[in-house]
């Protein structure tokens, strides 16, 4: 479950100035295994409440509850364990240049101390899956945009995280990698993964039945 009670959240501003609040008074609950979108204009605080859903970032005000964790009183060396089972999907890829596409995917499995026979099984089944199979070991940069999304959402839910959130996973992608994309999103939803996407598009939606929580300026205006 991720909860959000009455959160504020203001960046610290490098000039000493009075930070200006990026998210005020949000209040919402998201049960397990629900699908959910995060609407808004660009600055309304998507990537800010993906931020904290990710354990990145503590509330300035109110408490986030992440899989039974408040952040507010959680301590820091406990938000390694809880960072590992929620995946993240940026925007920007992240992948690691220099690695394969096998190896990129296989790395959160790797730092979690998981067997190599057991790693090679997982992997090759998700490359299957998200269609790279005999591209494994192509470097990121010999990838399609699309494919590199998709890897991502691959090394994002490897290690079969609770909650998966996406900030605008199809921005680069044209119609149809969007499509697949929004596919494999909803898949691990159907598999009992709690996913939350961000995105400013206005069609992206229509495409998969979710929960629509809409902000604008940092409040929630619509929930739905
Ligand atoms: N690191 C930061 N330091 C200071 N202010 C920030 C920081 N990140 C975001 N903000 C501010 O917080 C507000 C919300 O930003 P956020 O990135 O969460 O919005 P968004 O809805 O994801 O926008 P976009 O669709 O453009 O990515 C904006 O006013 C932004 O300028």
């Amino acid at each position: 479950m991720v909860r959000f009670t009455r959160v504020a959240l203001a960046y610290p501003d490098p000039r000493g100035r009075a930070a200006s609040e990026s998210l005020r008074d949000l209040s919402f609950t998201l049960g397990d295994g629900t699908f959910t979108w995060i609407l808004g204009p660009s600055g309304a605080g998507k990537t800010s409440v993906l931020r904290l859903m990710q354990a990145a970032l503590r509330p300035t005000e109110g408490e986030v509850e992440l899989l039974g964790v408040p952040l507010s009183s959680a301590r820091r060396r406990d938000l390694p364990a809880l960072r590992r089972r929620i995946g993240v999907v940026h925007q920007e890829f992240r992948l690691l240049s220099h690695l394969s596409a096998w190896d990129n995917v296989a790395l959160p499995l790797r730092l979690a101390g998981v067997a190599e026979s057991t790693i090679r099984n997982d992997v090759a089944e998700l490359l299957g899956w998200i269609g790279l199979e005999g591209k494994e070991e192509r470097r990121p940069e010999e990838l399609s945009g699309g494919e590199q999304q998709r890897l991502t959402i691959a090394r994002a839910v490897v290690t079969r995280p609770a909650l998966l959130v996406a900030d605008e996973p199809t921005s680069e992608l044209d119609a149809r990698q969007a499509r697949r994309t929004i596919a494999l999103l909803a898949e691990m939803n159907r598999q009992g993964t709690t996913v939350v996407v961000a995105t400013h598009s206005e069609d992206l939606p229509g495409r998969h039945p979710g929960r629509m929580l809409m902000l604008e300026a940092g409040r929630l205006v619509s929930d739905g």
